[in-house]
């Protein structure tokens, strides 16, 4: 069978991207969805996305790891889908969908830059040496020296499967602060099982654990992530973020056809 998809990209995470409202997609093939995600032998990205029809909802959102597995919320995803929703004028220039974490706000404004609403946050669990917390997906967050040079895959994969996060694992994210406003980032992401370009959950986790550990006391932070700029804001309600947005570009990059 011929399958139509199509590929985006926020920050360089990257996505393949099936129009599922038909229902057609075999969506318990882990094979073929790994084999869809690779870079050698199919189509190549981070993850795929399908994109249903929702009851409640303009859309809903169904996630793969490139490894094939369904799995979390992934932020820049939902980023993406929402500029796929909007290029199929599934929607305008904003909506509300449903993802495996609940029901989600975003935007798109005249630039093309998509504001995506997170799930509210009220636990971090915070150490002398990282911190972690739920942003839609599980993020280990750390600050580190000499980030540039950081052996992320290395060490992020020695935490991933270390006895901290058994058998569930975690994204592990490595920051840096510039200033009180702007910090860097670079991700290992689960279900890819490397360093990926840009995380977008791993983006808001660290913008949040960099204020709980008062790196930062602003609300308004921006990230420079490998593939690119993102921008975290929310608000304090006592210990509890809500409001959380991630923004940041999301852009279509080819569409074509593939047999499966
Ligand atoms: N790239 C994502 C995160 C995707 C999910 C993650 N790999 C996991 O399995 O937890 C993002 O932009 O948030």
């Amino acid at each position: 069978m011929l399958i139509q998809f199509y590929k985006y990209q926020g920050t360089g995470n990257d996505f393949v991207i099936i129009d599922n409202r038909t229902n057609f997609f075999p969506k318990e093939d882990t094979k073929l969805i790994e084999r869809l995600c690779d870079r050698r032998f199919g189509i190549g990205a981070d993850g795929l996305m399908l994109l249903e029809n929702d009851p409640e909802t303009d859309f809903k959102m169904v996630y793969y790891n490139s490894d094939g597995n369904q799995s979390t919320m992934c932020g820049n995803g939902g980023r993406c889908l929402v500029a796929f929703a909007k290029q199929l004028n599934v929607i305008g220039d904003s909506t509300s969908f449903n993802a495996v974490d609940g029901l989600h706000h975003a935007s798109v404004d005249k630039d093309g830059i998509v504001s995506l609403q997170m799930i509210d946050v009220d636990s971090i669990k915070i150490n002398p040496d990282y911190s972690f917390l739920n942003t839609g997906s599980p993020h280990h967050v750390q600050l580190v020296d000499d980030l540039e040079h950081y052996n992320v895959k290395e060490n992020g994969a020695a935490i991933r499967y270390g006895e901290l996060y058994g058998k569930a694992g975690s994204n592990i994210n490595f920051v840096k602060k510039i200033d009180n406003s702007t910090f860097a980032l670079r991700t290992y992401e689960r279900g890819v099982e490397d360093e990926t370009l840009a995380c977008g959950t791993g983006a808001t986790a660290a913008a949040i654990a960099m204020n709980a550990t008062g790196q930062t006391d602003l609300t308004a932070i921006n990230m420079n992530v490998e593939g690119g700029k993102l921008s975290v804001s929310f608000e304090k309600e006592g210990n509890k973020y809500v409001n959380v947005f991630l923004n940041g570009p999301a852009k279509f990059v080819f569409e074509g056809t593939i047999e499966i």
